[in-house]
This record gives structure tokens, C-alpha cells and sequence, in this order.
């Protein structure tokens, strides 16, 4: 279990397989020291606030039932309400919830959002059903957690397997529940309900800006750069789409089916529409087809993970050929591989930074809803940059002055603004 101490790790877990939770514990204790007097609290952030865990059961279309399980771990409401996606896939486990959850507090109060961090998901493979059946898993889900969502509690917003329409659904149950339109209990919501113009590209804009910025900051241009790509759905297709844009050239993609190269730059705009009508890449004829374990040994100034968690393990970070790994995905690089990028001098921006664009404007459709007044997708994205570029240069400057990576910063920084709210409000009543 590396290095987490046994008693604080939760009873409920299955200590055999500590990761993800443990991943999230391990970045949380490498940075503690750094806190000051705040490091008192710092077991606040060890132990998830509330958890929820529910059955999710349906009526299938041939009138058969079935069971799901579904979590909403909040993790930390010290800032404000919790906020974080709802994902949807078959692997979802409490542990990984958990872990998505304290990276939500870190990110939150990373860019200065006025929220806590909390998660949820369901353990089911949306491939395998209907969109009638989805539809019915969103509502009983949506019903079950409903006592602990809502506008000033906690917002759901969409994740991995979830989108803009589950969002429209979960708004319409909770409502129906509230017995009036609550358009504030999710984000990420169709605009027709509220949602906020540039949300769904938001994500994927943030990890461009910080990639941008790193760059600039390390004299690399942008421009003829190299990019590979773990992870074509709404972060990694959108990013491409904005390297893309900015003249790099998108050189490899790898989805959960194949991995795609093509040096002189695949066609985004291609492989988005192939991949919209056959749910993969796979046969995309714009690129040579090469293998999982090639993918990771692509030369790259930026290699952009975008699909899920503990993708970089220490053989794939000793051997990869990128200046900078910049983190779509939540936890997509383990511990121990960090420690190796660290010492290989390759940069790694971090998920709790690099992808805090879409709560970011999870946060401006939040207040949109609440004073019904809608902003332009220019303001929009005019604000995400300067949240953005500010969240970035803040880092940057801590990591320089106290010699700490751009990870270790972002959760200093964090942590202080987390712990001091916790150490504000005091422990009673
Ligand atoms: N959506 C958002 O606003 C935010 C998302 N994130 C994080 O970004 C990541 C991606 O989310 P999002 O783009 O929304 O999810 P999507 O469901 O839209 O896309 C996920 C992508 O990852 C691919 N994938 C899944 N498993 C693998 C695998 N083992 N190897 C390679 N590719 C794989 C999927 O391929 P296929 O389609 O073939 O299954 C798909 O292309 C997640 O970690 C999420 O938590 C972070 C912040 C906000
Ligand atoms: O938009 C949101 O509220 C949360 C997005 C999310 O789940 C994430 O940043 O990982």
C-alpha cells in the first residue's frame, strides 16, 4: 500500500487494491510538510465528508430487472457545495469515486472555485443498453442521491460515459422531486435548459491554455510541435481539435480500441467525424494503425492523457519521448511514474489544473442559472482564460521559488485554501 499509513486508510476499502484512493492519499501526505500550521487539519482531507453508496434498480426493455450499484462521495464541502461529474462505466468502483472526489476539492480550489469536491458514478457498461434503459438507470440514480444533491448542496455535471443529455434527465428528475424547475442542481446541462454556451468545449480549451502556457515558459513553440493523445471523447477530441488549431500537429491517438499515427498530423475534423459515426477509430483510414505499447513510445513535445486513471506506470514514464505531459484525465499518471518524470525532466501538468476548464465553466452555468442572465461564448471563454491563465501562473511561480513540481505546487496551494476554510469555520458545532 506504499506509503499510507494503514490506520488511516478507510475500513471500507479493500486494502489489496488501495489505488486509486491511495494515489490521491500518497500526493496529499508528499506535500503535507508544506502547509504550516494548516498541516493539523490535513486528515480532513483524508477522509471523505459523506458517502453515499445506493442500488440503482431498472425495468429492462424485455421486462426483466436489473441492478446497479451507484456512489456520490463528497469529499470536502469546507469552500462551498460539492461539485464534480457523474461518470458511467463498467469499471466505476467506491475506491475510484473516492479518488475522483479529493481531486475535485484540489482542483475546485486550485482555480479558486467556491465549491467543495465530490463525484459519482455508476458501475454499469452504457454500450450494453438502451438509451430507454440509460435513461431509466439516470433517474433512479438521480432519485436515490437526490438527498444529497442540489444547487447550494452539491452539482453533478457530466464525466466519462455521461453528457449533456443525462444531465437534462437528471435535472428533470431532481425537479419533478423539488416540484419546481431547479436548473442549478447540474451543469453541463443542453443550453435549451439552461446550460452554459462553451461548457462542452471547456475542458479541453483549459488544457490547451496550460499547455500553451507551459510552453511559452519554456521557450517550445506551439506551433510544428508533436501531440499524442490518449483518449478521443469530449476532453481529447476537443484538445486535439485546439493544438490542432494553433498549427501543432496531432501526430497520435489512441482510443479504447486501437492507436492511430500519422506523422505528418491526423485530421481532427476526420477522425472526429469517423469516430461520431462508428464509436471508434477503429478503421479510420487517415493514419497507420499501431500497437497499445507503440502509442507510449511516440515522440512528442506534448502528450496529452485523456481517458483514465494510472495510464503512466513507471515502465511507460521511463520510456516516454514527450517534454510535457499535460493531463486531460483525472489521475492518469501513477505516483511512482511521476517521481521517474520528475527526474527525466519532463514536465507534467497536472489533472487537478490542467483539466479544471470544465468546472470552470461548470461554475459560470452555475451562476448563470441562479440570475437567469445569460453570458456570450465569448465572455465565456474570455473569463475561462483568465481563470486559466492565473490558476497557471501562480503555480508556475510557487513551484519556481520553492523548487516543487507543477503537482506538488497545485496542492500546496490547494490544500491552504481548503484547510484554511476548514480552520476558519472551526470544528464545532
Ligand atoms: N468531460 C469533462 O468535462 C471532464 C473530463 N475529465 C476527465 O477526462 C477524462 C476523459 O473524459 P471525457 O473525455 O469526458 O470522457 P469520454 O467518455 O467523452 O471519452 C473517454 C475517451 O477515453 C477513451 N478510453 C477509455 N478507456 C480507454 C483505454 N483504456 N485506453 C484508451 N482510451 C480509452 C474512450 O474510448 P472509447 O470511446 O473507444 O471507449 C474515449 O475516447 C476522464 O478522466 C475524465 O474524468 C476531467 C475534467 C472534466
Ligand atoms: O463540471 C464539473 O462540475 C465537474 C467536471 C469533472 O467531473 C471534473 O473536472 O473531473
Amino acid at each position: 500500500m506504499s506509503n499510507i499509513d494503514p490506520l488511516v486508510f478507510p475500513s471500507y476499502l479493500d486494502a489489496e487494491s488501495p489505488a486509486p484512493w491511495s494515489n490521491f492519499v500518497s500526493q496529499v501526505e508528499s506535500i503535507k510538510h508544506h502547509l504550516g500550521d494548516l498541516e493539523r487539519w490535513v486528515e480532513s482531507l483524508l477522509h471523505p465528508k459523506r458517502i453515499l453508496i445506493v442500488d440503482v434498480p431498472i425495468i429492462r426493455d424485455d421486462g426483466s430487472v436489473a441492478h446497479f450499484e451507484g456512489y456520490r462521495v463528497q469529499h470536502n464541502i469546507s469552500r462551498g457545495p460539492g461539485k464534480g461529474g457523474v461518470r458511467f462505466h463498467q469499471d466505476v468502483t467506491l475506491n475510484e469515486v473516492m479518488a475522483l472526489s479529493g481531486w475535485m476539492t484540489i482542483k475546485n480550489a486550485a482555480v479558486g472555485l467556491p465549491f467543495g469536491g465530490a463525484k459519482g458514478g455508476v458501475r454499469i457498461d452504457p454500450r450494453q443498453y438502451s438509451s430507454a434503459e440509460i435513461d431509466r438507470v439516470t433517474r433512479r440514480y438521480t432519485s436515490e442521491i437526490s438527498i444529497l444533491i442540489g444547487p447550494q448542496k452539491d452539482i453533478p455535471a457530466p464525466d466519462v460515459g455521461t453528457n449533456e443529455h443525462t444531465m437534462a434527465i437528471m435535472m428533470d428528475t431532481f425537479s419533478q422531486g423539488a416540484g419546481q424547475t431547479t436548473s442549478g442542481v447540474v451543469t453541463g446541462k443542453p443550453i435549451s435548459l439552461g446550460g452554459s454556451l462553451g461548457r462542452r468545449e471547456a475542458t479541453g480549451r483549459g488544457v490547451f491554455i496550460c499547455a500553451r502556457e507551459a510552453a511559452k515558459r519554456a521557450g517550445v513553440s506551439i506551433k510544428g510541435a508533436r501531440v499524442a493523445i490518449q483518449g478521443f471523447g469530449n476532453v481529447g477530441s476537443i484538445s486535439g481539435k485546439m493544438f490542432a488549431d494553433a498549427g501543432a500537429k496531432v501526430v497520435a491517438i489512441q482510443d479504447h480500441e486501437t492507436s492511430i499515427f500519422n506523422s505528418e498530423g491526423i485530421n481532427i475534423a476526420a477522425a472526429q467525424a469517423y469516430c461520431n459515426s462508428h464509436k471508434s477509430l477503429a478503421g479510420f483510414e487517415g493514419a497507420t494503425h499501431i500497437s497499445t505499447a507503440d502509442f507510449w513510445l511516440v515522440e512528442s513535445e506534448f502528450l496529452v492523457p485523456a481517458a483514465l486513471e494510472s495510464q503512466i506506470t513507471d515502465e511507460r514514464a521511463r520510456n516516454l519521448s514527450t517534454k510535457f505531459v499535460v493531463e486531460g484525465a483525472n489521475g492518469p499518471t501513477i505516483p511512482t511514474a511521476d517521481l521517474i518524470l520528475r527526474d527525466r525532466k519532463i514536465t507534467v501538468v497536472p489533472d487537478v489544473l490542467a483539466n479544471a476548464g470544465g468546472v470552470t465553466v461548470s461554475y459560470f452555468e452555475w451562476v448563470q442559472d441562479f440570475s437567469s442572465f445569460f453570458w456570450t461564448e465569448e465572455e465565456i471563454n474570455a473569463r475561462l482564460e483568465k481563470i486559466m491563465v492565473g490558476a497557471f501562473d501562480a503555480v508556475y511561480k510557487h513551484s519556481q521559488e520553492k523548487q516543487l513540481t507543477l503537482r506538488e505546487s497545485t496542492f500546496v496551494i490547494a490544500c491552504i485554501r481548503v484547510l484554511d476554510a476548514r480552520n476558519q469555520r472551526g470544528i464545532y458545532p
